[in-house]
């Protein structure tokens, strides 16, 4: 992958089921390297999304672009190039370790075993175990370890640690951070855990009823949105910057702004917003319901 190429870019892009939209007009761009999180509430699209960017799914308006390609004309070269991970960490559970990495490697031109193994023996997972009887932690690590010796530029994965406990969750956050690290690949993953996100990721979409309410470097996200809390009032103070979300308590008046430069108004004091609060705040501001748009 090139510097400035972009992992992926969608324009105008929706995705109809037979009962409404489960995603209208996104349009994204986002650059390779690092790490990017979807982040969204249950329903969000999120899924949909991420089968529109593997070519599992075709949009219904719009185009999706993937390093450089558009997803629905790739050849299976460009696809080569895209590794999924789908939400329940799909094994064949009769399957042992050894068989798994057979079978990755039948279904993949680029699949590299010898990486495969040596990640799952530094893991302690024996290669001679039924993928079925291994800890649910365990299996995410062997799917992850297939997906990863693929040799992906692109690995996207579909809320790949909301089944797994905090220690388990943190091992395989580690382990890909890791990959990250050490190689050139882009990761995509979708989640609804929030409170890590600041830690492991560079970029951030956040989808909600099928819309993309946020997106941006986290970095940029940050610096451009602060917390203004004054005097409780109204209005909060004349201000030309977006006003995002107003909490007011018994006495004070909380606005989270995006205006970072601008000065603070006289009695009002600037605070530094968390990632957590800022996509909260986003996700709870009332939107608009993709269904009803244009369904008819
Ligand atoms: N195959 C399908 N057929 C019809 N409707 C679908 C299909 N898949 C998803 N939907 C609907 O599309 C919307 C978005 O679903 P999607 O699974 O993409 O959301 P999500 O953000 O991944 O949710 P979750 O966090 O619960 O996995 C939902 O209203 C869902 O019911």
């Amino acid at each position: 992958m090139t510097t400035g190429e972009f992992a992926l870019r969608t324009d105008g892009v929706g995705k109809r089921y037979r009962k409404g939209w489960a995603l209208r007009d996104c349009t994204l761009a986002l650059p390779a390297g690092g790490v990017i999180a979807l982040v969204g509430p249950n329903g969000a699209g999120k899924t949909t999304l991420l089968r529109l960017v593997v070519g599992l799914l075709a949009p219904s308006t719009g185009t999706v672009e993937v390093l450089g390609h558009d997803v629905t004309a790739s050849t299976s070269r460009t696809l080569a190039r895209i590794g999924f991970l789908a939400q329940d960490h799909p094994l064949y559970k009769r399957f042992t370790v050894a068989e798994m990495l057979r079978f990755g490697r039948a279904c993949n031109l680029r699949f590299d075993q010898g990486l495969a193994e040596h990640r799952l023996a530094k893991l302690g997972i024996p290669l001679d175990r039924r993928t079925g009887t291994l800890s649910g932690g365990q299996q995410a690590q062997v799917a992850l370890a297939l997906a990863l010796a693929k040799r992906p530029d692109l690995l996207v994965l579909d809320e790949p640690v909301a089944s797994l406990d905090p220690l388990a969750r943190h091992e395989f956050m580690q382990v890909l951070m890791g990959a990250v690290a050490e190689g050139d690949v882009t990761v995509l993953f979708s989640s609804h855990v929030v409170h890590e996100l600041e830690r492991v990721c560079d970029h951030l979409v956040v989808l909600d009823n099928g819309r993309v309410t946020l997106t941006g470097d986290i970095d940029t996200l940050l610096t451009e949105h602060r917390l203004l809390v004054g005097p409780r009032t109204a209005t909060g103070p004349e201000r030309s910057g977006a006003v995002v979300e107003t909490v007011h308590s018994e006495r004070h008046t909380t606005l989270l702004v995006r205006d970072g430069a601008l000065p603070v108004a006289p009695g009002w004091q600037a605070r530094p917003v968390a990632l957590e609060d800022l996509v909260l705040a986003y996700l709870r501001r009332p939107g608009v319901d993709v269904t009803a748009v244009g369904a008819a």
